[in-house]
């Protein structure tokens, strides 16, 4: 059963800040909502997607146009509550139905106070997006039987404008870890739920700048005992642990106001430990090792990115989440590219010629999506390997 819940949930607007207007349903919270307007095509992963805490401040439009078909439940989230700051789809399924599923899209929203809006035409804000840009935006999610106004249309136009830019914002301090804490969950498997680790190999100690679960599964998974540790942890805090390997996770924002974790990835990559990188950790070693980032004109949210390893010639179907990108030809001599976006030639991994470090822009632990590239964890622990017999 599609659709047709127009009259059953109340109105909502959704306003960008060029003014731009649509206007639909409420089907979380009731109030405003600001962010970064993005687009991600990935068909499935609407609970992983909205608990990325990467989507911190931006409000999600998914162009896949039924999307609460399985509804929700416990597990299939990447962090203890919802990060994305609003969700835009086009038809909310009144029926869900999964064998897993606890709750309806829509009451998860409510609950986590997660303003969101429906039955707006996402093909249309997906062109616009994508023609000129992410912008910022507003949705009001309106109470039951109130009207849709002028005046609440143009308050929500004001509030979009009124949305501080992505660039130059410092999010990873605001969503990592205030408490250092251990990891021991392993991955999902069917019939059994989440693993647990077995037989640590490696000492690794992850920074939390957004850190997805998933990612700490699968190090977990690769026999990684995993010590999570906040945005802001100095260098030798982290290298007083003595880890075999240091993970630098995905997160909010731009890389380039995180100074204090710029500036302890250097520390850190200097005492040639094993490094690797996902996403805004990519960024932050590419930036702790000279080179540049910069805002995309088009981000990349996605789970069918293609993405070419430089040196295999392999090409990988990727997951993505990202709007900052290092600059290729801003790469530092002790640094190499070694994975390109094949959709706009962006650079999607590099290595350091000099240390073991590597990280990649994209999200090899996919949730939602593909894992062709998961051999990138299998990388990261044979170079500990390598280095702790060394
Ligand atoms: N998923 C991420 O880690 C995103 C990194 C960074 N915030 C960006 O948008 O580029």
């Amino acid at each position: 059963m599609l659709l047709s819940l127009k009259g059953s949930f109340p109105s909502a607007i959704l306003a960008l800040a060029d003014g731009t207007v649509f206007i639909g349903n409420s089907i979380g919270a009731q109030g405003t909502t600001v962010g970064e307007v993005v687009f991600n095509t990935s068909l499935t992963g609407y609970q992983e997607i909205l608990t990325d805490p990467s989507y911190c401040q931006q409000i999600v439009t998914l162009t896949y146009p039924h999307i609460g078909n399985y509804g929700v439940n416990p597990e299939d989230v990447e962090a203890d509550k919802i990060h994305a700051a609003g969700l835009i789809i086009k038809n909310l399924p009144l029926l869900a139905s999964n064998f897993r599923s606890t709750q309806t899209l829509s009451e998860y929203l409510a609950e986590g106070k997660t303003v969101a809006i429906a039955n707006i035409d996402t093909r249309k804000l997906t062109r616009l997006l994508r023609d000129q840009g992410a912008q910022n935006g507003a949705i009001v999610g309106l109470a039951a039987g109130e009207e849709v106004t002028q005046a609440k249309i143009d308050e929500a136009i004001a509030a979009a404008k009124a949305a501080p830019s992505m660039k130059g914002l410092d999010l990873a301090k605001v969503v990592s870890t205030v408490k250092s804490y251990p990891w021991n969950e392993a991955e999902w498997t069917l019939g059994q739920g989440y693993g647990k680790l077995e037989a640590p190999k490696f000492k690794v100690v992850a920074y939390d700048f957004g850190v997805k679960k998933n990612i700490l599964r699968m190090l977990a998974e690769r026999g990684c005992d995993v010590t999570v540790v906040p945005a802001q942890t100095p260098a030798k805090d982290v290298l007083a642990l003595n880890p075999d390997g240091v993970f630098l996770s995905n997160g909010p924002g731009d890389p380039e106001p995180c100074d204090y974790a710029i500036a302890a990835v250097q520390e850190i990559m200097a005492t040639k430990k094993p490094v690797f990188g996902i996403c805004l950790g990519h960024q932050i070693m590419a930036l702790a090792s000279g080179a540049k980032t910069f805002k995309m004109q088009n981000s990349h949210h996605g789970a069918n990115h293609p993405v070419k390893d430089l040196d295999s010639g392999r090409v990988s179907i990727t997951s993505q989440n990202h709007g900052f990108a290092v600059e290729l030809e801003s790469l530092p001599a002790n640094a190499r590219a070694t994975h390109i976006s094949l959709f706009d030639g962006t650079l999607q991994g590099m290595e350091r010629t000099d240390v073991p470090a590597f990280c990649f822009q994209g999200h090899p632990e996919a949730s939602p999506g593909p894992h062709d590239i998961g051999y990138l964890f299998d990388r990261f622990t044979a170079l500990m390997e390598t280095h702790k017999n060394a």
